[in-house]
């Protein structure tokens, strides 16, 4: 890059995925945000909605013009809602630019399961095909060098880097899988609903979506190119009256007989170099305060010898790891860079 910074945009930059991606990008040594996008505040100072910018960020927002942004950006991370990303990343991708999208809208394969469980319509399966899964500890190889890179879910994030590398040795009946997972307020994005206000959600523990959550096809996309055979999961989302954090609980039965000490070994053998995937030690389990903020994944174990079920536990910052932390962990792997650049940051505690 001959020293150069590469410029970025980001569309969607008055979400919370967006004003996450702004945190990370302004200490990242190799880029420069050149452009802050909104759909519905152009011209207003980004400061003006996000007073803790104040004196960091001196660049009004700008609108969304895919010409405007290739003739000043290299890279533009697309943090908007589904349905919009599908319809506005072939603009930004015809005019040069390299994407990251953070939305739902490339993840799965096929457009009429997209279609099933998401209600939108479809992107062109041509682009599709196209979308790198940017699961970056399982398909980083292919992130490298890509131009277009789709961001995984949250959910789908902590839930996959839980199972994949027991799935890959054949510990577990892939059959027997389910997941309990529980999110923080803020994997609904920044907008008000009756779901994440105060009132409802303080001293409350909700349920929902219960077999219809949009992430439930991306979880079984990948576990079934895994196993090579169709795999189907039961998965629960619940909502927790915190801000950020993802727990994902997952149980299967073994395929014979294992010992916690023994999944530590495969764990820390199948992450072996990928920094942000912490594996504990047999009988600790850990908690989404140990992640928080930061760009971890941390898991532990739990065998029953008594029943012949795993138990998995694993957590992330649904708003770093699960979207812009992970989302620039992608632009590293893209641009040839070490995939910890920008994110040596460690959780926030207490
Ligand atoms: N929050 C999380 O933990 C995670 C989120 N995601 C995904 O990342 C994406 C962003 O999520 P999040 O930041 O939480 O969502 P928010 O609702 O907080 O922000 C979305 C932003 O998109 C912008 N937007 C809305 N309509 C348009 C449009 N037509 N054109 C351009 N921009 C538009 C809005 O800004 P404005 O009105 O200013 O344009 C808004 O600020 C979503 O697809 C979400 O599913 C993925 C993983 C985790
Ligand atoms: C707590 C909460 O509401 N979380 C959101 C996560 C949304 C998300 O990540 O949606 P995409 O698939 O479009 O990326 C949900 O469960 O729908």
């Amino acid at each position: 890059m001959s020293g150069e910074k590469v410029k970025v945009a980001i569309v969607g930059s008055t979400g919370y995925g967006g004003v996450e991606l702004i945190r990370f990008l302004l200490g990242h040594p190799e880029v420069e945000i050149v452009s802050v996008i909104s759909s519905s505040s152009a011209g207003a100072p980004i400061t003006e909605g996000f007073p803790h910018l104040s004196e960091i960020v001196l660049q009004n927002l700008e609108g969304v013009d895919p010409k405007a942004i290739a003739e000043k950006a290299d890279v533009v991370f697309t943090a908007t809602p589904s349905g919009i990303s599908g319809k506005l990343v072939p603009e930004l991708l015809v005019v040069g630019l390299k994407v990251i999208d953070l939305s739902g809208d490339f993840r799965l394969r096929d457009g009429s399961v997209y279609e099933a469980w998401y209600k939108h319509e479809a992107p062109d399966a041509e682009l599709l095909e196209k979308a790198v899964y940017g699961l970056a500890e399982i398909n980083g190889d292919a992130a490298k060098g890509a131009d277009f890179i789709s961001n995984p879910g949250c959910y789908p994030t902590a839930t996959l880097l839980g199972l994949i590398p027991v799935l890959s040795a054949g510990w577990i009946d892939p059959k027997t899988i389910i997941i309990d997972a529980k999110s923080g307020v803020s994997g609904a994005g920044r907008g008000t609903s009756l779901m994440t206000h105060y009132g409802e959600i303080n001293e409350n523990l909700k349920v929902y979506k219960v077999n219809k959550h949009q992430h439930i096809p991306e979880v079984e996309q990948c576990l079934s190119l895994i196993t090579g055979e169709p795999v189907t999961v039961t998965f629960t989302t619940h909502l927790t009256p915190m801000t950020r954090g993802i727990m994902s609980t997952m149980y299967a039965g073994l395929n014979g007989i294992h010992t916690e000490e023994d999944l530590v070994e495969l764990y820390r053998q199948y992450y072996e170099g990928r920094p942000f995937v912490r594996i504990r030690e047999a009988g600790k389990w850990p908690a989404t305060k140990e992640v928080f903020g930061s760009n971890y994944c941390d898991i532990g174990f739990a065998v029953d010898s008594r029943t012949g079920r795993l138990t998995i536990i694993s957590v992330i910052d649904n708003v770093v790891k699960g979207a812009a932390g992970q989302a620039i962990q992608n632009l590293n792997l893209m641009m040839g860079w070490d995939e910890t650049t920008g994110l040596r940051l460690s959780p926030v505690y207490p």
